[in-house]
């Protein structure tokens, strides 16, 4: 099986494209190539299909085999993959996703895509479709107990769910051991991404990332865009802010005319490679 090895500030994936390669068992796949001794070694698989409202269809999937309904990295990377290949000769693409249609804006640097703008469209803050069991609407403070400590979350949807807290310090916090336990509580019927955020200033925030189905990962952009939005809800930033990850820097704008959110970052090509399946 033909791959293309990417990544979107160090948050890796495993493409396959739908039009030459059959892939029988989506989540066996995903499980397999993730693997960082016994496979490629990546944070999932995303394959490209033909799409059916838009240009192209992404599907997702974790390296625990779980489908993501988004994956604010992977899309972009999707747009540097379709058009460096010669799929499409358009610097504006769109890509069906279960969260819906991204339309994603595309910058060549060097003959290659170097960066992606992509419409995230808008935030999701009703908690039965984010899904969280609270009685907020927006859920600014839902309590989690986790390793005996209480921890305030801002919930929010991206197509995919998100609870971001604050701390004082990203580099010190324990995000395995605390994201883990929050990953799975009892109020997220769907499990949920778990963010960690230090504001610096208002324009520039800290993120670390729990990815549900996958662990820590050096970053996460639909969890940079819930960051940005949970921060404005809260009165922290501007609505348009960096969001610092491990990886690399996200550029977020959350647009107060349509209520769409927006995020810029880099696509970058690792290698190719070919599985024996
Ligand atoms: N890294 C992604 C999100 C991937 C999916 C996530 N783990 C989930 O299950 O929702 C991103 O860049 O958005």
């Amino acid at each position: 099986m033909k791959f293309t090895k990417m990544h979107g500030c160090g948050n890796d994936y495993v493409y396959v494209s739908g039009f030459q390669e059959t892939i029988e068992d989506y989540p066996a796949m995903a499980r397999k190539v993730s693997n960082r001794n016994f496979g490629v070694g990546s944070d999932g698989l995303v394959v490209i299909l033909p799409g059916t409202a838009g240009d192209f269809r992404m599907r997702m999937f974790n390296p625990d085999g779980s489908e993501a309904e988004m994956c604010g990295n992977a899309i972009r990377c999707v747009g540097k993959y379709v058009y460096d290949k010669g799929m499409t000769r358009e610097k504006v693409v769109r890509v069906d996703t279960l969260a819906g249609l991204k339309v994603l804006e595309l910058t060549e640097e060097d003959g290659t895509i170097a960066k992606v703008r992509v419409d995230m469209g808008e935030p999701v803050l009703d908690p039965v479709k984010i899904p969280v069991a609270s009685d907020a609407q927006p859920v600014l403070a839902e309590v989690v107990e986790a390793s005996g400590r209480s921890f305030p979350f801002t919930c929010v949807s991206m197509g995919n769910p998100h609870a971001v807290t604050f701390v004082e310090d990203t580099d010190a916090f324990p995000v395995e051991e605390i994201g883990r336990q929050v990953e799975v509580d009892a109020k997220f019927p769907r499990k949920t991404n778990v963010e960690f955020v230090q504001v610096l200033d208002r324009e520039t925030v800290k993120m670390r990332v729990w990815e549900r189905g996958t662990g820590e990962t050096l970053a996460c952009g639909t969890g940079a865009c819930a960051t940005l939005v949970a921060c404005v809800l809260n009165g922290k930033t501007e609505r348009k802010a960096t969001v610092r990850l491990l990886g690399g820097d996200l550029f977020i704008e959350w647009d107060e005319a349509t209520n769409h959110v927006f995020m810029t970052g880099p696509a970058t090509l690792v290698f190719e490679g070919e599985l024996h399946v």
